[in-house]
C-alpha cells in the first residue's frame, strides 16, 4: 500500500470512529431514559412486594427485540445477547435497592 492509500484507509476510519463515537453517546442517553423508568419500577416492586427478576417479562422483552433486530437488520442474536446482560445488569440494580 502507498502512503497515500494508507492516509486515506486511516482518515476513512478516523471519520468512522468519530461516527461510532456519536452513536455511543446516543445509546448512553438512551440508557440513562431506561434506567429512570426502572427506578420508578423498583418503586412499585418496593411496594407491593414483588421480586427483581420475573422471567415472564424478560422473555417478552427479548422476544420483541429480537422482532425487533430482524425488521432493522441488526443480527438478531447480537441483539439479544446485548439485551440479556443489559437485563441481567438492571436486575442486580433492582435487587440492591428493592
Ligand atoms: C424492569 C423490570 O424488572 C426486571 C428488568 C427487566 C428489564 O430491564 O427490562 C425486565 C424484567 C425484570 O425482571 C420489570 O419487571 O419490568
Amino acid at each position: 500500500m502507498t502512503d497515500q492509500h494508507q492516509q486515506k484507509a486511516a482518515d476513512a476510519l478516523a471519520e468512522l470512529r468519530r461516527r461510532i463515537d456519536g452513536v455511543d453517546s446516543e445509546l448512553v442517553a438512551l440508557l440513562a431514559k431506561r434506567q429512570r423508568c426502572v427506578e420508578e419500577v423498583i418503586e412499585i416492586k418496593r411496594t407491593a412486594q414483588l421480586p427483581a427478576r420475573i422471567p415472564a417479562r424478560i422473555d417478552e422483552v427479548l422476544a420483541h427485540i429480537r422482532k425487533l433486530a430482524v425488521a432493522a437488520d441488526v443480527e438478531p442474536d447480537l441483539a439479544v445477547a446485548v439485551w440479556r446482560e443489559m437485563i441481567e445488569q438492571f436486575i442486580a440494580f433492582e435487587e440492591r435497592q428493592i
